[in-house]
């Protein structure tokens, strides 16, 4: 099995879990209480600076452990004071040892949008992370069909949130814009086999309208690599491992936010 089919059969047993606990309605009431979502994609489209998305990650499929993350907020808090302009929490727990209370923990104590990566291929999903204070929800293409994919877009941005719409391959950035997405994600994963290609962002790149948000995502090491990104017309980096395995995350997001507004990239970003 695909290693992603194989994610997303364990994301649902989870799932299920969690439903027969919380029904649908309680979680909508709780949907109502929280703070209305904050917007996303202005923060992401800056035309002088490339937005830096923070990932807190303790593990993953291809790495295994990566870092302990005791305490998610804190780690979260110094992404925010280095610059970071959103915040990603992984909240999938069997292969990336996230959780919900991870988010929770995040959202109270950031003010900056925060992204729940997860594997949501259901409604029941989308509710939860806006229960759950998300301004931003990760929907991965390749987990969807496109009748789903246009529908959990739809609802979404219908909570007032800003779907994340992730892409491999060409097909799939045309799916993406098909089925509505305003922020595309151009992942340098393959998440059916895990292979890493760093020339994924730059050969896609082209076939995203500029009035949509390009996000490149993943294997990005450091300062270097979002100058290249930035080239290849990113209007936004999402960074784990790099930041998680290093001994400075507040330090580490400013590096790549500074490299990001490089004086020398004025003349290849569009204004
Ligand atoms: O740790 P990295 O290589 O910097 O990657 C971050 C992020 O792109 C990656 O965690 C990711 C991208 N798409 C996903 C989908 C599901 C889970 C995780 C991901």
């Amino acid at each position: 099995m695909a290693v992603l089919d194989d994610i997303v059969a364990g994301v649902l047993e989870d799932l299920a879990e969690r439903k027969a606990r919380t029904p649908l309605d309680d979680l909508k009431e709780k949907a109502q209480r929280v703070p209305g979502a904050l917007d996303a994609v202005g923060r992401l489209k800056d035309p002088e600076a490339v937005a830096v998305i923070a990932e807190v990650k303790r593990s993953s499929p291809s790495k295994g452990s990566l870092a302990p993350i005791t305490d998610p907020a804190a780690l979260a808090v110094e992404y925010a004071r280095g610059g970071a302009a959103a915040i990603s929490v992984l909240t999938e727990q069997r292969r990336f040892s996230g959780s919900l209370a991870d988010l929770d923990d995040v959202r109270a104590r950031v003010d900056v949008p925060v992204l729940r990566k997860d594997f949501v291929v259901t409604p029941y999903q989308v509710w939860e992370a806006r229960a759950h204070g998300a301004d931003i929800v990760l929907l991965i293409v390749a987990a969807l069909e496109q009748t789903v994919l246009t529908s959990l877009i739809e609802r979404v941005h219908s909570l007032g949130m800003t779907a994340l719409v992730e892409a491999h391959d060409l097909e799939e950035v045309r799916r993406a814009l098909d089925a509505g997405a305003r922020v595309v994600g151009i992942n340098h994963r393959n998440l059916k086999t895990l292979e890493i290609d760093m020339t994924v962002f730059q050969r896609l790149a082209p076939y995203v309208p500029d009035d949509v948000v390009r996000i490149a995502e993943s294997g990005i090491g450091g300062p270097r690599d979002v100058m290249e990104m930035a080239r290849a017309g990113a209007d936004a980096v999402l960074v784990g491992e790099a930041l998680v395995t290093g001994e400075a995350p507040r330090a580490s997001v400013a590096d790549l936010v500074a490299a990001g507004a490089h004086p020398s990239l004025r003349s290849v970003r569009p204004s």
